[in-house]
């Protein structure tokens, strides 16, 4: 883990007919996992979106201070949407050499670092909801991306496939700047370097994770969850109806990962 900033954004806001979903959010991320946890609705997804280059924002910047997204033929950021969308008829070794021809990246060493090496030669439809979120976890990290976003990868996996899931996370981690939205605390807990909480579409906390739970005196991400995000799974009505998010870093630029502040 390093204190480099990866990816940035600064004062992004995403509103939906007028209704900012994303209020105002600056945080950067760098090498490591960071976990982006809140009640549905809180915004993650459109967060993981902004900095994917996925979604617009409304207001705001995003930026990878170590080089535009694919600058060069050079992809600089993978992403795992929520909907993995695999095109049926083509084995898995197929759909990832695909992807692997565009960046450069290798197809079987991406199936081996996710556990589907058995599985290469199954066509993506006959494979389990479980292995179809693991062959899309290594399309995000073909081609080392420095920075991978991984929207809700564990949803809908038994046990066993979320801690395979999260170590895949992990592993990348080493060398990128893994953003990883999750619902699954004990996970977080065992995996992320930093999290941050969204609460009603602005950061509720944000920090390296250790930090933040002996700043809030809690034993866990759960209990940091319980005592920054809990009971707002609602989303403001009107433009300005939300005035106080309940958290500590609302309005602040937030560096998530790292030794320091900046
Ligand atoms: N394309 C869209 N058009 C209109 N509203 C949207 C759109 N995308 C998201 N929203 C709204 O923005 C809010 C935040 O959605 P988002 O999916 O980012 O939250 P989330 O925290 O990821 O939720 P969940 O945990 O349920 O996946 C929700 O109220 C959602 O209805």
């Amino acid at each position: 883990m390093s204190d480099r900033a990866l990816a940035a954004i600064d004062g992004v806001t995403r509103a939906y007919g007028g209704v900012p979903v994303l209020d105002e959010v600056s945080l950067s991320v760098g090498t490591g996992v960071t976990a982006v946890v809140g009640p549905n609705g809180s915004g993650k997804s459109t967060l993981l979106g902004v900095l994917a280059g996925a979604v617009e924002p409304t207001e705001g910047t995003v930026s990878y201070p170590d080089g535009a997204p694919r600058e060069g033929g050079e992809k600089r950021v993978g992403y795992l949407p929520q909907q993995v969308p695999f095109r049926d008829g083509f084995t898995a070794r197929e759909t990832l050499g695909f992807y692997a021809a565009l960046v450069d990246g290798d197809a079987d060493a991406a199936l081996a670092a996710v556990g589907l090496s058995d599985a290469a030669d199954k066509r993506v439809e006959a494979l389990s909801g479980g292995m179809r979120r693991l062959l899309g976890i290594a399309q995000a990290t073909l081609g080392d991306p420095a920075v991978v976003v991984l929207d809700e990868p564990t949803s809908g996996l038994d046990p066993e496939m979320r801690e395979r899931a999260f170590r895949a996370a992990a592993r990348a981690g080493d060398d990128a700047a893994v953003v990883v939205s999750s619902h699954d605390l004990e996970l977080v807990d065992a995996h992320a370097d930093a999290v941050v909480v969204l609460r009603r579409g602005r950061v509720a906390a944000a920090g390296p994770r250790e930090r933040l739970l002996d700043e809030h005196e809690v034993d866990d991400v759960d209990g940091l969850y319980r005592a920054v995000a809990s009971g707002s799974a609602d989303r403001p009505t009107t433009p300005d109806g939300e005035s106080d998010a309940g958290g500590e870093t609302d309005d602040e630029s937030v560096h998530v990962v790292g030794v320091s502040d900046r």
